[in-house]
């Protein structure tokens, strides 16, 4: 005789019992990804978004890869982004390099106060290229605009133009967008034209209504490029 006294037996034919399916919390997931040079910002950007707190006081280089997710309610849907905070240091790239692949978004932040980080950009782009989908989103975050004033000029905006940034497809996005307090009255706006995917839309529109923080106050943004989403 074989099998465990007192296990309930299940025949071919019957369909065995079951508990009933955990329901998830949301209704689409997304993966979105930190990227830019060490002290740009990145974790601050992700702390704000999650927590809604700016963290102050002393840098810490954040080591290898950490993410956070966030459900948000877009139009009725629940979105859970999983947004990764990479670290920007050199020596780690070969670790985040991996995790590119499967991501729907990409956040490259710079720092609109050091010009070496938005130069850096190009070269995020082609790690990017290298590493990421063909078709993942890209947008391009300033960051630290403390002193900068709404619809002015951006000190950086006018020095790249779409074609220089080709053929990256960006969202331009300067804002303030870890929330540091003297950066109150600023945030990123959704660019206009080309709608994206119609499968990236939800991610997007999730990760823009993030971004309307704080409530009041707005930053003229320029889109430099924005993506024609390929054919599905
Ligand atoms: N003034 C100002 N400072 C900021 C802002 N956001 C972040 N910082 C500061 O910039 C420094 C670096 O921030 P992090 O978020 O740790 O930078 P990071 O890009 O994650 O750096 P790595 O982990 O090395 O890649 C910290 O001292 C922050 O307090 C901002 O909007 N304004």
């Amino acid at each position: 005789m074989t099998g465990t006294p007192g296990a309930a037996a299940t025949r071919d034919s019957e369909t065995p019992q079951r508990s009933p399916p955990c329901s998830p919390s949301y209704d689409l997931t997304g993966k979105v990804m930190l990227l830019g040079d060490s002290g740009v910002g990145k974790t601050c950007f992700l702390i704000q978004f999650k927590d809604g707190a700016f963290l102050s006081g002393t840098f810490i280089a954040t080591v290898g890869i950490d993410f956070r997710n966030k459900v948000v309610t877009v139009d009725g849907a629940r979105v859970k982004l999983q947004i990764w905070d990479t670290a920007g240091q050199e020596r780690f790239r070969s670790v985040t390099h991996a995790y590119y692949r499967d991501a729907q978004a990409l956040l490259l932040l710079y720092d609109i106060t050091n010009k070496s980080s938005f130069d850096n950009i190009r070269a995020w782009l082609t790690e990017i290229h290298e590493y990421a989908q063909r078709d993942v989103v890209i947008m391009l975050l300033g960051n630290k605009v403390s002193g900068f004033m709404a619809g002015a000029a951006h000190p950086h905006t006018s020095s790249p133009s779409a074609s220089e940034l080709a053929p990256a497809s960006l969202n331009h996005h300067p804002g303030a967008v870890t929330g540091h307090p003297s950066s109150k009255g600023f945030f990123p706006v959704p660019s206009s034209g080309v709608r994206p995917c119609w499968r990236l839309q939800p991610i997007l529109s999730a990760l823009e209504k993030l971004w309307k923080w704080p409530p009041s106050g707005k930053a003229q943004a320029a889109a430099l490029e924005i993506k024609a989403c390929p054919p599905c």
